[in-house]
């Protein structure tokens, strides 16, 4: 039974029974290829071969090709293609291994196409399908796969012949059941999933059945009754339960096999995997380093470039400045070399300069010895000159006579006045009786005597203001006889006003190291008893009254007072108040002032040795006219003047008669004139009068009431007791006083010497010792700064150095990143699955 069974047997219904295949690899390729036909069909990786069986094929057709007769071999004829709907036909010479009739296979039906069969006998047919890859080698490259369909139902799904056998092999799928009913029709039609069909052949046979389709003796496919024997078919069925338990734990084996492989594999997978994933990383970490790298790099070389570029600059610049920097320290080297030994020079004079020093120092301490020894004496010298002056008389009386005039001698009017003893001070006036009357003066001056010479003798009352006394000069006379031309002169010829102020000036320069003098001038006019300030500018001045400011000084509140630096400045306000002074006119002298004309200079003193301060005030008063009102014929207005101008000089007669007599009062009210002059006129005040007249004898009653006047004054003030004044003793006083000056004077100059000496060579000095600091002070500098020019030129060294640092160090990482990537292509070359 197990024979028939391996071999071709046939049942009742005359279907063939082929005997089982052998387990094995082809076994489970069929078990996975038959997946791919219906039940009951196979799949044969051979082409036709001849078998020598009882059945013969009912019709074989050779697709796309031509029919082949009958011939012994085969018992059946080949039919040519002719059953066909659609395709192309293609062929190859190439030789189709493995079948009997290979011309079957070197043809064939390409594309989308079907097969009919007509005139069958109804019944169940098997076909088989002959297939070969001929067009892969030949025809068009590609896929083929695709299904087949008969009777319109699938019968092979998705067959590629190419995977299955190979190129130029020829395949077979037989036993496709077929049923052909009433109509004998079989039709079976090729559709492509992808790519197109290729059939080689087509064979339909009649039914026969292998023996594992037989089940209860019945085709497993049809249901045809087929006779087996009960024991036949306990051993079949053993034989198969064997078969199958056999194949059960066979392939459970494999399974578990398979299983284990899956596992290994999965967890080589997992593990390739996790390497690949860890490589990757470390990959990305790598590119991404890389990337930061040449990120880092460019940057590093962009500053490189920067530093490069910015060291060559700063370098040239450094360089210049250093090249600048040695030339001037080596000129300042120099310098300072030379200050050095000048400086050396300078501290071995140190002994002689410190003696130098000693002996000013003496000589400063002498100085101020002598200062105040000077101090002393001029206070000495002030008292004594002041005795002196007190000696001569606070009170003096010069008597000035003008020449004859050119229309009095015309005229035959003789002089009426001798000066024959005139250098003892006696004058004598021959009156109409030829008497001769004497009178005597502290001074008495010619026609011929200048103004130079009336000064001289004037001029010791200067110093006594500056000296810090008041002093009063006025000049008195009938109108005509010279009072201005004396006080103040013509341009060309100046008076005792100019002169004194030009003294002051004078004397005030040459005490200047021990007093300071502020000197200011007012200029006023006395005219009918109203004082008016000539340097007014508005000419509706308020009225001026003399007031006591402190005890014993007097004040004209809202007076001018101009202060004068120079003679230039005092020029210029003498003529301001002469310009201002009032004049009229008369019958006598057109010119005649009628007003006392009064210059007030204040000076202020200041001693800077003991620094005393004194004010003093010096009156030069230019009175008016005293002519007798009988002989001016005046009348009105000039008649008031007149006797204003008679009143005023009859109160300065008063006032100096009663300080002569020295009467408890003193009429100084009686006139504005002698209340002006009230500190002035007494006391330790000084006053000179120059006495003026007319040399003519026409105005011998003047004269003489003028001479009467003056000898009144003088006679008062040099009455017995001063007169007794020993003259000898003044003149010793005035010798030692002389001496005393002389004396003073030379020390003076001495120690301005002395002074000067001592002060140049402190300057100089202090001149070198300053030349030297400042020298030191520079060099220090330089020197700081080129020590800072070198620090940052060693720091931006350092700052290179780092930088070719880094250079080197990011090219050592680049080798390294260019080593690790080439490691991986290593690691990628021997693990290629962890790429894929
Ligand atoms: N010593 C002198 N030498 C030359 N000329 C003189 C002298 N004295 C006066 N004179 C002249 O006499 C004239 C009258 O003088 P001056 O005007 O000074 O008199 P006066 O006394 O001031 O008169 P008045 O009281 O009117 O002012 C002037 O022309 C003047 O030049």
């Amino acid at each position: 039974m197990a024979e028939t069974l391996n071999s071709t047997s046939s049942t009742a219904l005359g279907h063939e029974i082929e005997p089982p295949k052998q387990a094995g690899k082809d076994d489970d390729d069929d078990e996975t290829l038959s997946s791919l036909c219906i039940p009951g069909s196979r799949l044969v990786r051979t082409g036709f071969v001849h078998s020598a069986g009882p059945d013969k094929p009912v019709l074989f057709v050779n697709a796309g090709g031509e029919g082949l007769m009958e011939n012994g071999n085969f018992g059946f004829r080949v039919e040519p293609d002719k059953f066909f709907q659609g395709g192309k036909v293609i062929r190859t010479d190439e030789t189709i291994e493995g079948s009997d009739i290979p011309s079957i296979y070197q043809s064939a039906r390409f594309g989308n196409f079907s097969y009919r069969f007509e005139n069958l006998s109804p019944g169940d047919y098997f076909v088989d399908l002959h297939f070969s890859e001929i067009i892969y080698t030949n025809g068009p490259k590609g896929m083929r796969v695709f299904d087949v369909f008969m009777q319109e139902e699938k019968v092979l799904s998705e067959i590629d012949v190419y995977s299955v056998v190979g190129a130029n092999k020829a395949l077979q799928v037989v036993d496709i059941k077929v049923s052909v009913g009433e109509d004998g029709t079989i039709v079976i039609r090729f559709e492509g999933v992808n790519g197109s069909p290729i059939v080689g052949g087509i064979c339909i046979k009649r039914a026969r059945l292998p023996a594992s389709k037989v089940k209860d003796g019945r085709c497993n496919n049809c249901a045809a009754e087929i006779e087996i024997s009960s024991c036949q078919e306990k051993y079949m069925r053993m034989q198969f339960i064997a078969k199958y338990e056999k194949r059960i734990e066979e392939l459970k084996m494999r399974f578990q096999l398979k299983t284990d492989e899956c596992h290994e594999a999965w967890m080589s997978l997992t593990t390739a995997n996790k390497q690949l994933q860890d490589v990757t990383m470390e990959l990305d970490n790598k590119l991404y380093t890389i990337h930061c790298l040449d990120l880092a790099r460019e940057e590093t070389a962009a500053k490189l470039r920067d530093i490069s570029g910015q060291y060559e600059h700063d370098k040239k610049l450094w360089t210049a400045v250093v090249d600048k920097l040695e030339r001037e320290v080596k000129l300042m080297k120099q310098e300072f070399y030379q200050l050095y030994c000048e400086g050396h020079k300078c501290a071995d004079a140190i002994p002689e300069l410190s003696n130098m020093v000693s002996a000013v120092q003496a000589m400063v301490a002498q100085s101020d010895d002598l200062k105040l020894k000077l101090s002393e004496e001029q206070a000495k010298g002030k008292i004594l000159y002041n005795q002196i002056q007190e000696a001569k008389g606070n009170i003096r009386v010069f008597c000035r006579c003008r020449p004859l005039r050119k229309e009095e001698s015309l005229a035959g009017h003789a002089t009426a006045v001798h000066f024959d003893a005139a250098k003892d001070g006696e004058l004598g006036i021959i009156s109409t009786g030829s008497t001769k009357k004497i009178f005597k003066f502290d001074r008495v001056y010619t026609p011929e005597d200048d103004q130079v010479s009336v000064f001289a003798d004037a001029s010791p009352m200067i110093v006594s203001v500056l000296d810090g006394y008041n002093v009063c000069i006025f000049a008195y006379g009938q109108t005509g006889t010279g009072k201005t031309f004396t006080m103040e002169g013509p341009e060309n010829n100046r008076g005792v006003n100019y002169r004194t102020l030009e003294q002051l000036f004078l004397t005030a320069e040459e005490r200047k190291d021990t007093f300071t003098y502020n000197i200011s001038v007012s200029v006023l006019e006395v005219y009918n008893e109203q004082i008016r300030d000539l340097l007014a500018t508005s000419s509706t001045s308020k009225r001026l009254e003399m007031r006591l400011a402190t005890e014993g000084v007097h004040h004209i509140p809202g007076v001018i007072e101009a202060k004068v630096e120079n003679i230039k400045e005092v020029w210029n306000v003498l003529q301001a108040g002469s310009n201002a002074r009032a004049t009229g006119s008369n019958n006598i002298n057109e010119h005649s002032s009628r007003s006392h004309c009064i210059l007030c200079i204040m000076v202020r003193a200041k001693n800077l040795i003991t620094g005393d301060c004194t004010i003093s005030k010096l009156w030069l008063v230019d009175l008016a006219g005293s002519e007798r009102l009988a002989k001016t014929e005046v009348q009105g207005e000039r008649l008031k003047e007149a006797q204003n101008i008679n009143r005023s000089l009859s109160a300065l007669g008063d006032v100096i008669s009663a300080l002569a007599a020295k009467k408890s009062h003193i009429p100084y009210r009686n006139s504005k004139l002698t209340h002006l002059l009230q500190d002035s006129l007494g006391g330790d005040a000084k006053t000179l009068m120059f006495v003026q007249i007319s040399p003519s004898e026409q105005d011998l009653s003047e004269t003489l009431s003028s001479l009467n006047f003056a000898a009144r004054v003088r006679g008062v003030e040099l009455g017995p007791a001063r007169k007794q004044v020993d003259t000898g003793e003044v003149q010793k006083l005035r010798n030692q006083n002389d001496k005393l000056k002389q004396d003073l004077r030379s020390k003076d100059d001495a120690l301005r010497k002395l002074e000067d000496n001592f002060q140049n060579l402190e300057g100089k000095a202090k001149g070198d010792y300053q030349l030297c600091r400042s020298q030191q002070e520079k060099i220090n500098e330089l020197e700081k700064q080129i020590a800072l020019k070198i620090e940052l030129s060693r720091r931006l060294e350092n700052q290179l150095l780092e930088a070719t640092g880094k250079v080197e160090a990011y090219l050592d990482l680049q080798k390294k990143v260019k080593d690790l990537e080439n490691k991986q292509k290593e690691r990628e070359h021997a693990y290629p699955m962890i790429q894929n």
